[in-house]
């Protein structure tokens, strides 16, 4: 769907992307991750040439993005920024039906897609298709911004830290929907934050970015897995010594596996360390964990513990 082939990008000769070179499938949301300042906005607005790199090439569904028409390209590419940037003069219908409108989409079609839109997020229609953009809360105006977005069902959706100034709550809230419209519509996300546990959550791949530099590319269970050097255990937290971890919550917590009796996995200590089950789910994909008095507690495998360590960042976020 997206290939970028060593671009290369400076402003006033300081490097902010250095030979970048990132494949994206179709269907997939990658999420794009890196300190402020990695080069991850850069990146995402050369997807749409609102940047232009020095050198290089970005190719859309195998064609030079820069012998696409320009709009043509940005009629594919839906866009959710930071900022909300709904029209205040505009009601949230007409806000969400601007795209279709411009597109001359027959007004009934245009009606019928706001509607499903809305009740697709939990916003009643009938309450919120008249009211304006400041009878809205900041999560709710960010959940019509995504609906304007993929109003048109555009093959690919950039989203620019969309919610990193929403509270922790409608935070989740909103990953949510990203992570329910992604599996109903199979389109391209590409999504960009700072924050790890975001990045982890939402990713079915990550990209992690430093320096103007891609260290690695991984699914959320690989990177955590294998990262690949120091500073992707540091960003991503594997090397924090007093995180909290325990195997025992994250059995009652319903984060394991069916247990399988007739299977013949290892069996570890519920005691086991964080640091000390990386090594030990990098070798066995599945492991059952026991107590003091050797009974089975639970099965777990690597996205047991990526979904607990999304959900205890989150928590920590939250509380
Ligand atoms: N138009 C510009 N002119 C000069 N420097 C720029 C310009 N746009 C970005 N930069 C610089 O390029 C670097 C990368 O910026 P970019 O916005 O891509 O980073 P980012 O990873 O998205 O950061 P953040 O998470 O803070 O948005 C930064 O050092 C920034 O100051």
């Amino acid at each position: 769907m997206l290939d970028f082939k060593h671009v290369k990008k400076s402003f006033k000769n300081v490097p902010v992307l250095n030979d970048f070179n990132l494949h994206i499938n179709k269907g997939e949301l990658f999420v794009l991750v890196g300190p402020s300042g990695s080069g991850k906005t850069t990146t995402l607005k050369m997807i749409n040439r609102l940047i232009d790199p020095m050198s290089g090439t970005i190719e859309f569904e195998g064609q030079n993005i820069n012998k696409i028409p320009l709009h043509d390209l940005r009629s594919q590419i839906g866009y959710v920024l930071q900022q909300i940037a709904l029209f205040p003069n505009m009601t949230v219908a007409e806000n969400i039906s601007l795209l279709p409108d411009l597109q001359k989409w027959p007004k009934d079609k245009q009606r019928k897609r706001v509607d499903d839109l809305l009740l697709g997020v939990g916003l009643p229609p009938e309450d919120y298709r008249k009211r304006m953009p400041s009878d809205l809360s900041g999560g709710e105006q960010q959940r019509i911004g995504i609906l304007r977005a993929i109003a048109t069902e555009p093959k690919l959706i950039l989203m620019d830290e969309p919610f990193s100034a929403l509270d922790p709550i409608s935070k989740k809230t909103l990953q949510d929907v990203v992570i329910n419209l992604h599996e109903e519509l199979h389109n391209t996300i590409v999504f960009i934050t700072h924050d790890m546990s975001e990045a982890l959550r939402l990713g079915t791949r990550i990209g992690i970015m430093h320096d103007g530099n891609l260290i690695q590319v991984g699914t959320p269970d690989e990177i955590r897995r294998a990262p690949k050097n120091s500073f992707v255990s540091e960003f991503f937290g594997l090397d924090q010594p007093n995180m909290h971890f325990d195997l025992t919550e994250m059995i009652q917590n319903s984060f394991g596996i069916p247990f399988d009796e007739t299977a013949d996995y290892p069996i570890i200590s519920a005691k086991t360390t964080f640091k000390e089950l990386i090594p030990i789910l990098a070798e066995h994909a599945v492991v059952n964990v026991q107590d003091d008095n050797h009974h089975i507690l639970g099965t777990i495998n690597a996205q047991s513990l990526v979904r607990y360590d999304a959900s205890m960042a989150n928590s920590e976020v939250t509380h």
